[in-house]
């Protein structure tokens, strides 16, 4: 084997899901070929093109963030990052799979929203991409074509218990779509809050005069979101199907989760950074700027971190994503001065993830295996894409994060790589920084310059989920 192909990276500390250990990594063709211990003769001997010093970093495997939505169209605009900007700034925040959501609109096919997701993204991409479907229109066709998609590696499906007359879907039209999912091997993912009730609540705080931004997080109970966790549960206990919710931010919802897993039911749940690290001190923030925190579900008082944490140490949460859903404050976000229904839902965090987890690690929340398992291994594991991505193994993908553990940084807009115009973390100080990215042995991030390029990313189809049976 020629070593003009061949990669080594030397001197640091390898840490995976399941172990850290000081090792070399050689790539060949763009897969990780052998690990040896750093030292060894075995690493000794290995010749490569490429030699990356990695002395006093961690050697991470590339993130996998399992929620975002690129374009997405939403309250009459779209979120701002295209699939360009947004995997670019996946990259500079060591992710390097993304899982973005096709939408199918109400009446028409799913495959339209497919080809729709497939246009925006294809030979748009830095990193590897792959997609699950919105579904808003369950009735016969769409189940059948369900079944299909599945085949082709599109092996999750999102349902939404909210946002009725957009993407709400009745309780018969969830329990259709899971028992399809029990047949042909899909993961039904939810988005569980009531969203009947909500939409009462909304009119009646906006008849009221209550229309500022932090009236958003008042509507959107935490009753509501766990009483939908709990039917969500139910529904897929029914059906005989697995159930993964997105997006939990609320201390009840948590406890449904746990009580389901607690009977040994396929039930998951996956939280993201801005109910872990902001809350409903960020909407109430004065002159409209509590629109940059409206998301759904929304941020929830400070009280409710320490289940979200204590849920990603017990495993009752399994997955953290960020549901990268960016809106610019100006011109997107403003659409709801006077009425907070029309702020567009979603706030930017996929250039972040990776760091405020590690943050989290250096203030006792995970330990720094919990941290990849929960921000690689797992939702690798989840979708279908292990161990291709989410871990640093033979035979697997060499998407290889180099990450200074000490270096300081200070997260804002004007050091972002985010197509938005605001940071939801803007003035946040942490420790750890991403240096150097690999995706598929090729360097998109070279000691903090940008060498990656639209359309390298592939489109990743996925086999289904990997802790079921
Ligand atoms: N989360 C959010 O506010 N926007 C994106 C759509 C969704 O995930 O519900
Ligand atoms: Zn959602
Ligand atoms: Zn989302």
């Amino acid at each position: 084997m020629s070593s003009s192909n061949r990669t080594v990276v030397r001197g640091g500390l390898v840490v995976t899901a399941a172990d850290e250990l000081h090792a070399d990594v050689l790539i060949e063709d763009g897969r990780v070929a052998a690990l040896a211990a750093h030292g060894s003769e075995a690493a000794a001997g290995w010749t490569a093109g490429n030699v990356i010093d990695a002395t006093g970093r961690y050697v991470l495997p590339g993130g996998v963030d399992v929620h975002t939505h690129m374009e997405l169209p939403f309250g009459g605009t779209f979120a701002s990052d295209t699939f360009e900007t947004g995997t670019r700034a996946a990259a500079w925040g060591g992710t390097t799979t993304i899982v973005d959501f096709a939408v199918q609109t109400q009446g028409h096919a799913l495959r339209e929203g497919l080809d729709q997701w497939h246009a925006k993204a294809d030979a748009k991409c830095a990193i590897d991409y792959a997609f699950h479907m919105i579904v808003s229109d369950v009735n016969d066709a769409t189940l059948k074509e369900m079944d299909l998609l599945v085949e082709e590696g599109i092996t999750s499906f999102k349902l939404f218990m909210a946002y009725p007359g957009v993407f709400y879907s009745d309780d018969g039209q969830i329990l259709r779509a899971m028992q399809r999912g029990a047949d042909n091997g899909a993961l039904t993912m939810i988005h569980a809050e009531n969203g009947i009730a909500i939409d009462v609540l909304v009119q009646q705080a906006l008849d009221a005069g209550r229309t500022d931004p932090r009236h958003h997080g008042e509507v959107r109970k935490v009753l509501l979101e766990a009483e939908a966790t709990h039917r969500a549960i139910q529904l897929a206990r029914v059906a005989g199907a697995p159930l993964y919710v997105v997006h939990v931010s609320a201390a009840e919802a948590v406890a449904e989760l746990a009580a389901a897993r607690d009977k040994n039911l396929p039930v998951f749940g996956e939280t993201c950074p801005q109910y872990l690290f902001l809350s409903t001190d960020n909407l109430a923030e004065p002159d409209f700027e509590g629109a940059k925190y409206v998301c759904s579900t929304p941020l929830r008082p400070r009280e409710h971190q320490a289940a979200l944490w204590r849920g990603l140490r017990t495993d009752d949460l399994q997955v953290v994503s960020t549901d990268h859903c960016p809106f610019c404050f100006n011109g997107q976000k403003e659409l709801g001065r006077g009425d907070f229904s029309k702020i567009p839902n979603g706030m930017p965090g996929v250039e972040h993830r990776m760091d405020l987890l590690h943050q989290a690690v250096l203030d006792g929340h995970i330990s720094r295996r919990r941290w990849i398992d929960i921000a690689c291994a797992t939702p690798a594991r989840m979708f279908g894409l292990y161990p291709k991505k989410g871990t640093i193994a033979p035979g697997s993908d060499a998407d290889i994060v180099l990450y200074d553990p000490t270096a300081e940084q200070t997260l804002s807009v004007e050091t972002h790589h985010m197509n938005v115009d605001y940071s939801a973390y803007e003035g946040k100080h942490v420790t750890g920084r991403v240096e150097t990215v690999l995706s598929r042995g090729h360097t998109v991030i070279d000691r903090r310059e940008y060498t990656g390029h639209a359309g390298h990313g592939q489109y990743t189809p996925r086999g289904t989920c990997q802790f079921l049976a």
